[in-house]
């Protein structure tokens, strides 16, 4: 699918994948929507980006995705600047398991409220042009081997459940969406804090002992998930040893 004149809305955008994500879009013609509680960093961020590839094409919103009238909020600004929304990208996260309801208020409410608003405004049913919803996860998502990050694990099983869930949905294809998750293993950002987990030790350790993806990594799986236009239920993990990978692929629906 070309990027050009399509508009995109990322969480967490500030920074780390977020930002990284959105300047991705821009360099491929998309008009991005930067969402992030961090309003000076966001900012910056936002005029980084208006310099390089156009005033009109990156406009910044203070939102905290915990709140749900933020999120509308940030939807309403969005729809009035740019009057359509092709891409959203719900990746907005924290990793702290010593406030794991905070955690849960944004890695997995945050997705489930911004997923729902998405679809709102994207189904062609509902006057939209259709489009797609990705939504970063982890491999931790999938594999609940960091027992170092235990809630964090919780919310990330929780954002792959959600979004296959919505992906088997027999209706999104009148709708003219798709839904894929994103999952990370341990990537070059500033979420990799140890002192956010419960044994920080052995979280360096085996953090080093998996390996580390450079931003860069991410960035090419993300792509490819956007631009393919097959890819609803797809669950792509990448790793710093395997690169990019298919967890799974949907089920047959014709039973349903
Ligand atoms: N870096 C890693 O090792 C991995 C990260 N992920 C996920 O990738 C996503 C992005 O994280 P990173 O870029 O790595 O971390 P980061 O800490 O660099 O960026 C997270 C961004 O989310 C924003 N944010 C935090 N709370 C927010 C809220 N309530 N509302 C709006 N924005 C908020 C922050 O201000 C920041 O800009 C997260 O969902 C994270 O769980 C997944 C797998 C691995
Ligand atoms: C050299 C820096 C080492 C720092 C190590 C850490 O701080 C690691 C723990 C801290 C944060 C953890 C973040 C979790 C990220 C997850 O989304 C994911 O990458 C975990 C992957 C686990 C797995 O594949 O089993």
């Amino acid at each position: 699918m070309s990027l050009s004149g399509k508009v995109a809305l990322v969480t967490g955008a500030a920074q780390g994948l977020g930002k990284a994500f959105s300047e991705a879009l821009l360099k491929r013609g998309a008009k991005v929507c930067l969402a992030d509680v961090q309003s000076p960093l966001g900012e910056a961020t936002t005029t980084e980006f208006q310099q390089e590839y156009g005033k009109d094409r990156a406009l910044f919103v203070k939102c905290d995705v915990s709140s749900v009238s933020e999120l509308q909020t940030t939807f309403t600004k969005l729809l009035s600047e740019y009057g359509q929304l092709d891409i959203m990208i719900n990746n907005a996260g924290i990793m702290d398991e010593h406030n794991p309801a905070r955690m849960v208020d944004i890695n997995l409410t945050g997705v489930i409220m911004g997923t729902n608003m998405a679809v709102d405004v994207m189904s062609k049913e509902k006057g939209g042009q259709g489009g797609i919803i990705i939504n970063v996860a982890s491999t931790a998502g999938i594999t609940p081997r960091a027992f170092f990050t235990p809630a964090y694990t919780g919310t990330k099983f929780g954002v792959a459940g959600f979004t296959r869930s919505w992906s088997y949905n027999p209706y999104v294809k009148k709708m003219g969406l798709r839904f894929a998750c994103l999952c990370p293993a341990f990537t070059a950002t500033d979420i990799l804090n140890p002192m956010g987990t419960l044994y920080p030790v052995d979280a360096e350790k085996i953090t080093q002992m998996i390996g580390i993806n450079e931003i860069p990594a991410v960035v090419a799986g993300f792509i490819q998930l956007v631009e393919d236009e097959q890819c609803n239920g797809a669950v792509m993990t990448i790793t710093a040893q395997e690169g990019i990978q298919f967890y799974k692929k949907p089920l047959a629906l014709s039973k349903m």
